[in-house]
């Protein structure tokens, strides 16, 4: 008998597909019954495939009627994720909204967002009761997170000086000192894996001298040694001395994430407060992350692949199943009617089936 294969298309920005499609993940899912296949983005995707799943971060009102389309004419094929759920992640408040709003069980640590406010205008930027409660240093993050270099633009804000540079829509968050050092929480489908990164140093204003009350930077935890803001900081810093969070605690937070998200794709930065050691402050949530830089990305990646082949080949053992119980019910019921023609082509009402993937 022929060897069943699943066959993923995957349509990312080149940046993404030469960081993420490396030979090393293809060769090992191929080897386990997983085909990676690029999509044309240029091309119509129902032209393309058969595709038994879509992986993709890639934008635009016309993919999205794309996607909306093949999921029509394919319903028991999976899409990771949906649209409609990356969306939540385009806007830094909605994004920080579901850590908000989650609730988990823990005695020895807390969670949460540092304190933070959106400003639209200059005008509130200007206003001081808009800031109240909120103290300096800040960090000033673009309000849009869609991935552009320009939502990746930071500014550390030291005072009110220089706030005539900001440009909003921006959320200002209140900068927490945690030790120079960022946990990334990386979340594919059940698996859960959480590594450290550099960040920026405890109390940056003394660290990173005279800054002129503001600083701009862009993607810290992604920095080349030559673009680092104080190099000497960063070899004063012992990275493998920092304790890691405790990882039942991390996971928990994950799952959750991942079930009010409805996300399989992800990763989430957390910081550990230096003046309260059990609380964590989940600060950016990022749709289909830099995986490759996760160790052993390509077994972890193929591991889930195999995961929602099995699921796939499941639902089309249920839709046989349906289907010959649907054409012995259908036979009775042509019987029983006899000659009434709208009793034998009946079609069946299916059951909408989820794109994204849920335990
Ligand atoms: N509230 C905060 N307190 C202290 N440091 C922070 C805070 N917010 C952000 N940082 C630092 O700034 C960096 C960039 O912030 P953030 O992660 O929000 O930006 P991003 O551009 O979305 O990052 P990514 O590349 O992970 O998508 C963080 O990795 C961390 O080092
Ligand atoms: O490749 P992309 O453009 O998707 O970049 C993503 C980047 O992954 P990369 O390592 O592949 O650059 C991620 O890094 P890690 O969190 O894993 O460190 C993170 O910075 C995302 O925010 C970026 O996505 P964006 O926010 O820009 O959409
Ligand atoms: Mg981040
Ligand atoms: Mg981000």
């Amino acid at each position: 008998m022929e060897e069943r294969r699943f066959c993923i298309g995957y349509a990312l920005a080149p940046k993404k597909r030469h960081s993420f499609i490396q030979d090393s993940l293809v060769s090992l899912a191929a080897s386990r019954g997983i085909d990676l296949v690029r999509i044309d983005t240029e091309r119509p995707l129902l032209d393309q495939g058969p595709f038994d799943c879509i992986l993709h971060k890639f934008y635009g009102e016309d993919w999205r009627k794309q996607l909306v389309e093949f999921r029509v004419k394919n319903p028991n094929a999976f899409i990771l994720d949906s649209p409609d759920s990356i969306e939540r992640l385009h806007n830094r408040i909605s994004m920080l909204q579901v850590v908000s709003e989650l609730k988990i069980e823990n005695p020895d640590e807390s969670f949460g967002i540092p304190k933070q406010i959106v400003i639209y205008d200059k005008e509130t930027l200007f206003d001081r009761q808009a800031w109240e409660g909120l103290k300096f240093p800040v960090i000033a993050k673009p309000l849009v997170a869609d991935g552009s270099a320009k939502s990746h633009k930071m500014a550390l804000v030291f005072n009110h000086d220089c706030l005539n540079k900001l440009k909003p829509p921006i959320v200002l968050q209140e900068f927490v000192n945690h030790g120079g050092v960022i946990f990334k929480v990386y979340v594919v489908g059940q698996y859960v894996k959480c590594v450290k990164r550099k960040s920026l140093p405890d109390e940056p204003e003394a660290k990173l001298g005279n800054v002129d009350g503001l600083l701009s930077f862009s993607q810290v935890s992604n920095m080349t040694p030559r673009e680092k803001i104080d190099d000497k900081y960063y070899k004063m810093m012992q990275l493998d001395d920092t304790e890691m969070p405790p990882l039942s605690f991390i996971t928990d937070i994950a799952r959750g994430l991942q079930r009010s998200m409805n996300l399989n794709l992800f990763n989430f930065d957390v910081i550990r407060d230096s003046k309260i050691g059990t609380r964590y402050l989940i600060i950016d949530i990022n749709y289909f992350p830099g995986y490759a830089k996760m160790p052993g990305y390509e077994k972890v990646l193929t591991d889930f692949f195999c995961d929602l082949a099995q699921k796939k080949e499941a639902l089309n053992n249920a839709d046989k199943k349906k289907d010959v119980e649907d054409k012995i019910g259908c036979d009775q019921e042509t019987r029983k009617i006899g000659s009434d023609e709208d009793g034998g082509g009946q079609s069946v009402d299916r059951e909408k089936k989820e794109t994204t993937v849920q335990d």
